[in-house]
């Protein structure tokens, strides 16, 4: 595991590891770490998981190794973003996270975006819940896990879409045009309101669009993952195939 050096922007910590394995189970102890700590300090932790093929690594690792390191029935899992299908759709983010890991948690401490509804109904749905959840306060999530697509999206905040520029909500439907679809996904003022945003970024696919994002003044709403700023800065959890290009220089 190597803290690269340098000036990132947005003030975010990057740290390489040699393999995806190895970001798996560095995902797993920095899970285990926060959790523990919240729970300590304020009594849960209330954390919003990554979509797509990333975290499953991760997810599934932390149902098998932590499954007595985290007290599970303090934890509340909530989601970054959402596809617009049936939670069992082999596309549904839910699905994803339940199958890996979601065993552990009691369903009623399982909020997820209903993606079978419509969108704008779902989100918001999903507003409602994350306030009644917060007590009417702005939600301040524990940890947010975020992916990266290869076009710099991240939740379903993708480059050039209406949610990128919305400051006034939660949660929102997202129409991205270049997949034909409608998504569900916090908005960036939820994501940078959280304790702590931790992206977990496998392959070399990555690689190009990390370097926008990290390294370059392109324009936010072309490379979206610039967006999340929040306080102290994102950390990015990355393989070495992901981070050759910003090792490179
Ligand atoms: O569509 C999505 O893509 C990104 C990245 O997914 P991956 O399969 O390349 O890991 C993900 O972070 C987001 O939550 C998801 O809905």
């Amino acid at each position: 595991m190597t803290e690269l050096g340098g000036n990132f922007n947005n003030d975010a910590t990057v740290i390489v590891h040699d393999s995806a394995e190895d970001l798996a189970s560095a995902a797993v102890g920095d899970f285990v770490r926060r959790a523990e700590e919240a729970i300590g300090e304020r009594g849960r932790f209330v954390v919003a998981l990554a979509g797509g093929s990333t975290p499953i690594a991760t997810y599934e690792l932390l149902a098998k190794d932590a499954r007595d390191s985290v007290d599970w029935g303090r934890v509340h899992v909530f989601f970054g973003d959402e596809r617009t299908v049936p939670p069992d759709s082999e596309d549904s983010n839910f699905k994803m996270a339940n199958d890996a890991l979601l065993s552990h948690v009691s369903p009623a401490s399982v909020h997820r975006m209903r993606g079978e509804l419509d969108p704008a109904r779902a989100a918001e749905e999903y507003e409602r819940e994350l306030s009644e959840f917060f007590g009417g306060e702005r939600p301040v999530f524990d940890l947010i896990h975020l992916g990266i697509g290869d076009d710099g999206h991240t939740a379903s905040l993708f480059p050039n879409t209406d949610a990128l520029d919305v400051s006034d909500r939660l949660a929102v439907e997202n129409r991205v045009e270049k997949l034909d679809t409608t998504r569900l996904t916090l908005t960036k003022e939820t994501i940078n309101a959280a304790r702590a945003v931790v992206f977990l970024v496998a392959g070399e696919g990555k690689a190009g669009a990390l370097k926008e994002i990290l390294k370059s003044d392109a324009d936010p709403h072309e490379f979206p993952s610039k967006l999340i700023r929040p306080a102290g800065g994102p950390v990015w959890m990355l393989d070495r195939a992901a981070a050759s290009k910003l090792e490179a220089g």
